[in-house]
């Protein structure tokens, strides 16, 4: 069982740039931001949430959980997102996922969490196919180095990540790690939005 205060930080500051330069994580899908699918799936596996966003914070405010921009703007990408929910939550570990994955596992926490042992830094979500670096438990104590790595112009999450103490945890479903990253991927997505036990069709 993850410890009391596990936080999960859901990353919605992107620019969305594939869908136009949307705000992703309020693009309404099945009738409700596309947030609130991810929210939905973290709630009951987590004891906080936090939404890192860099514009609309009226509306992600009005989801009902705490909203917090990048330390630094200028779009540096997710790897921002992970510096600055580190550096807003106390306890040793933090969850992070992103603003555009609604399907994700429900036993996504519990899963990552048996997996983070004490000589572990990054437990990092993957299916059969590929990683999901996005999908992560962090240590809060790598804020420092990530910080400086972020200075140094580093961007990209696997090449953080392999500097760091790194393990993958595998689920089964492949559909559960599916992200909306064009206008078609959400049409894609809408059939298998009301399945909320998890076991997806094809899967
Ligand atoms: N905090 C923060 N999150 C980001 C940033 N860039 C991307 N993300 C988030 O990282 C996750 C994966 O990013 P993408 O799927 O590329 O989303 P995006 O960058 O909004 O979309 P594109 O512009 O089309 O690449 C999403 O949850 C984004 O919101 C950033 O600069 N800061
Ligand atoms: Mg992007």
């Amino acid at each position: 069982m993850p410890e009391k205060e596990l936080t999960a930080v859901i990353l919605a500051g992107g620019e969305g740039r594939r869908m136009g330069g949307v705000d992703k994580g309020l693009v309404p899908l099945a009738g409700k931001p596309m947030i609130d699918h991810v929210i939905a799936r973290l709630q009951p596996q987590v004891h906080h949430l936090l939404i890192n966003a860099n514009r609309s914070h009226e509306q992600y405010r009005g989801l009902g959980w705490p909203v917090v921009a990048d330390q630094a703007g200028g779009h540096a990408g997710p790897l921002m997102g992970m510096l600055t929910a580190m550096r807003h939550v106390q306890a040793s570990r933090v969850l992070i996922a992103p603003c555009d994955t609604p399907l994700l596992p429900h036993d996504l926490v519990c899963r990552m969490w048996e997996a983070a042992t004490s000589d572990v830094d990054i437990v990092q979500a993957r299916d059969r196919e590929r990683v999901h670096p996005v999908v992560a438990l962090l240590r809060t104590a790598l804020a420092d180095d990530l910080s400086a790595a972020l200075a140094a112009g580093e961007r990209r999450i696997d090449r953080w990540y392999a500097r760091h103490r790194l393990t993958s945890v595998c689920f089964e479903s492949h559909l559960a790690f599916t992200n909306v990253n064009h206008e078609s991927d959400a049409q894609a997505l809408l059939p298998l939005l009301d399945n909320s036990r998890g076991d997806y069709p094809g899967a």
